[in-house]
């Protein structure tokens, strides 16, 4: 028997070859398409910014999405993702599953005295039974939601108890301070001015029902920023959901188009396998005549199979590259949703009057740090540094002297240190500080070069010279210990420094 017949380089069997390929290629694609979409699925669910390790996970997939013809030597690293969602899902739905238990009790007990405007109680219910929905300031505000209701249950209590006593006046000042911290530690940009008013009312002479009102408003405060959060959340899952939706149907028409597609050259294959067959008979018998004919057939449906395979191509490029046009856009879409998130993270971490990182911060880079020491063993340590007097200025020069006070304080120590320390304001006229790498004999010199630096800011309010130190307690913080154990020892060091005198450093060991 002859070879077969060479047309335009490709044999038959080499065509079919490659046409299995092909489809093999795409079936691979369609299917990673849909465990694409599975993710995101699930990442909609999840607040972005809430663990590194997880954002750095995502932006691997985002930049997979983009091209998807990397999806096809992925596919592990895909599933290796989605395993980790998941488990990343389940710690927030936990989290969360006790949140909303802790803030329905509370909730209660404030609705048996009626302690809180029916709005506002109305928005509470809200929130709690949307805290699902992905809001990266939920983590920041649902402690200080509770808080505030813890204060709002006290001040409505203590208003029945305590009329006028000195203890009564007593416990209201702590109150005061207590949303005094609070409303420092936020950074709500679009509150911004809101957080204020309330700060300025509170850090004035007040009433009990006066600080009644402050702290519902406050609590007005957070849950607005945190409704518009649910708004911006539902508003992108509603939309990536639609397009989750329509990049079904469209891998589902491709893969239909494909098929049939598929089944058409299948038969003309069929076909031009029967003549090559009578060609070469045709050639065997030297019947020239039938191998004329056959030959002329052949031609034609090879014309025919040609064009056919051309449209199948076009139009499968066409759907490929709809469909990578519709995950870019979708990735667009995160990637705007993703910045929303990361504005509204950069703002739940940074305190609003220095711009220093703030509490929630400083925990979230204990915690790493001490992950850190953990695995590699290099020494941490930790000061915790309070000016000392502060209340003095306050009610001297008046609060907006205190507010100057503290920014240029805060300006100094961070001038002070080094880029690899952290800084953070723990509250009120509190900062703290983390030594990372740093030996035990090293401490002293930055923690005395801050005393000093503090030391000698001139201050000068209504015409007075006014010197204003600081206090500072230190500790290093061990592997083996929980990092609030050093926290508390160096708040120790910090209290024998106050009680010594105050402006001095106080570097306390582990018994
Ligand atoms: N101006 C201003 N005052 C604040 C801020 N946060 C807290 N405070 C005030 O800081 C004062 C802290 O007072 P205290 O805790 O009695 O401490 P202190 O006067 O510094 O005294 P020692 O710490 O014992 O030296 C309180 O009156 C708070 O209301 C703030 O952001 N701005």
């Amino acid at each position: 028997m002859s070879d077969p017949v060479d047309m335009d380089g490709k044999s038959p069997e080499s065509l079919s070859v490659g046409l299995r390929l092909q489809e093999q290629q795409n079936r691979a694609l369609l299917e990673q398409l849909d465990l694409v979409s599975q993710l995101l699925r699930r990442t909609c669910h999840l607040s972005f910014g809430l663990d590194p390790e997880l954002d750095n996970d995502l932006q691997r997939l985002s930049n997979l999405m983009l091209t998807p013809e990397k999806l096809t030597r992925s596919q592990g690293q895909l599933a290796g993702l989605s395993d980790q969602l998941g488990l990343q899902q389940d710690k927030y739905e936990k989290r969360l599953a006790h949140w909303q238990a802790s803030l329905n009790d509370t909730l209660k007990q404030l609705n048996q005295i009626n302690g809180l405007p029916s709005e506002l109680r109305r928005q509470l219910k809200a929130l709690i039974s949307d805290l699902h929905l992905p809001r990266v300031s939920l983590y920041r505000l649902l402690p200080l939601t509770q808080e505030a209701l813890s204060l709002l249950l006290k001040v409505a209590t203590l208003h029945r108890r305590q009329p006028d006593s000195d203890t009564g006046n007593d416990t209201l000042a702590a109150m005061v301070d207590q949303l005094v911290a609070m409303v420092s530690s936020l950074n709500l940009s679009g509150a911004d001015h809101e957080l204020h008013q309330i700060r300025r009312q509170l850090l004035s002479p007040i009433t009990q029902d006066g600080l009644l009102d402050l702290t519902v408003e406050f609590l007005q405060v957070v849950i607005k920023v945190l409704d518009k959060e649910r708004r911006q959340a539902k508003q992108f899952l509603q939309l990536a959901s639609d397009s989750l939706k329509d990049l079904h149907q469209r891998t589902t028409r491709t893969l239909g188009e494909h098929h049939q597609g598929n089944r058409q050259q299948q038969v003309i294959n069929g076909r031009i396998d029967n003549l090559l067959v009578e060609l070469t008979r045709g050639l065997d018998a030297n019947n020239l005549q039938q191998a004329g004919q056959s030959m002329a057939q052949l031609s034609s449906l090879w014309q025919e199979k040609m064009q056919l395979e051309a449209g199948l191509f076009d139009e499968q490029r066409l759907r490929l590259e709809e469909l990578q046009q519709q995950v870019a856009d979708l990735e667009t879409r995160a990637e705007q949703f993703r910045n929303q998130l990361a504005q509204q993270r950069l703002d739940s971490l940074s305190d609003s009057l220095t711009q220093l990182p703030n509490r929630a911060a400083f925990d979230e880079r204990l915690l790493a740090e001490h992950k850190r020491l953990q695995r590699f063993g290099h020494p941490l340590w930790m000061a915790i540094l309070d000016v000392d007097h502060f209340k003095d200025i306050n009610d001297r020069f008046g609060h907006i002297a205190g507010d100057k006070t503290l920014r240029v304080i805060a300006h100094t120590i961070r001038r002070s240190l080094r880029d690899t320390d952290f800084i953070a304001r723990f509250g009120g006229e509190e900062f703290v500080i983390l030594f990372p790498e740093l030996e035990e004999a090293d401490l002293h010199r930055p923690l005395t070069k801050i005393r000093e630096a503090v030391r000698n800011i001139p201050f000068k309010f209504k015409d007075e010279s006014v010197r204003v130190t600081v206090s500072i307690g230190a500790t290093e913080v061990h592997a083996a210990e929980q990092p609030m154990v050093a926290f508390e020892r160096a708040d120790q060091g910090l209290y024998q420094a106050k009680n010594n005198g105050r402006d001095q450093v106080v570097i306390l060991s582990r018994e």
